[in-house]
């Protein structure tokens, strides 16, 4: 599905938080949002998965009207992980993941056998399958994130926003789980702090002070120059002997 934001404005308390963030991610294309902290970048997936309702503008899927669909119909398209999403509940890990498959429920349509292989499914993409039957709160902060993943996975979104799925994980863990997601046959906006894991996105965009001031492929965005305007570092580019790949050194920028 293609994911359309089209001139938004969104404020709290009078002070505008975005502003007229206008972006296009191509069915398929995994696009990372990168930016300083409170540049804008939580916000706008909130507005895009329809938590939070735009000031001026509007989010189109495909080219239908964000706020025209239903909580449901909108569930069933769009999977939101938050960075901070937490639940007081008394829940095992496999009863997280299988909220996953909410949107889908209904009276006519009961808990199926299918249900239950996409839960077993998406708990083992997260590598969470074995800690099926844990209590959450019993998780640790990157067992948590996995789970929470796994939960979105198991919603068979059409789009996929993750909002720093990784800023928990062992390095291990953070590598599988951008490769799981890249290889997602899906549309993809993951906000990352991570550059040079921002580097492997099909396109990215930078947000700063509640703008998206630059968007398209990650070697023409990512210059030592934005880095230094933008996120306030010196940065050179070396290249990886193993692979060829480019990769990114950072120094302080005083
Ligand atoms: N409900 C709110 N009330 C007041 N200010 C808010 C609210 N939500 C967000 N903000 C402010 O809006 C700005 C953008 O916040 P946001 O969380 O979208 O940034 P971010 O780019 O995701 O930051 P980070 O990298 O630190 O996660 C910040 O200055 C934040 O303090």
């Amino acid at each position: 599905m293609r994911l359309t934001a089209e001139q938004l404005d969104w404020a709290v308390h009078g002070t505008p938080l975005l502003i007229d963030v206008n972006l296009t991610v191509e069915p398929g294309q995994t696009f990372g949002l990168v930016g300083p902290n409170g540049s804008g970048k939580t916000s706008l997936l909130r507005l895009l998965a329809g938590l939070n309702k735009p000031k001026a503008g509007r989010v189109l899927i495909n080219s239908q009207p964000l706020h025209s669909l239903k909580q449901r119909a909108i569930a069933q398209s769009i999977a939101l992980v938050e960075q901070q999403a937490d639940t007081t509940d008394r829940v095992t890990v496999r009863q997280v993941v299988a909220l996953g498959r909410t949107p889908f429920l209904s009276a006519l349509r009961p808990w199926s056998e299918e249900d239950e292989a996409i839960v077993t499914r998406a708990l083992h993409d997260v590598d969470m399958h074995r800690m099926a039957d844990r209590l959450w709160h019993t998780l640790s902060g990157g067992e948590r994130q996995r789970v929470h993943i796994g939960r979105a996975l198991a919603q068979q979104p059409k789009i996929l926003l993750l909002d720093e799925p990784t800023n928990h994980l062992d390095i291990r863990h953070q590598l599988s789980i951008l490769e799981l997601v890249r290889q997602l046959p899906i549309t993809v906006i993951i906000s990352l702090h991570d550059l040079n894991h921002a580097m492997e996105c099909d396109r990215i965009g930078v947000m700063d002070r509640g703008r998206l001031i630059d968007s398209g492929l990650p070697h023409d965005i990512l210059t030592p120059n934005r880095l230094q305007q933008t996120f306030g570092v010196y940065a050179h580019v070396i290249d990886d002997p193993v692979d060829g790949k480019q990769v990114m050194r950072f120094r302080n920028a005083v």
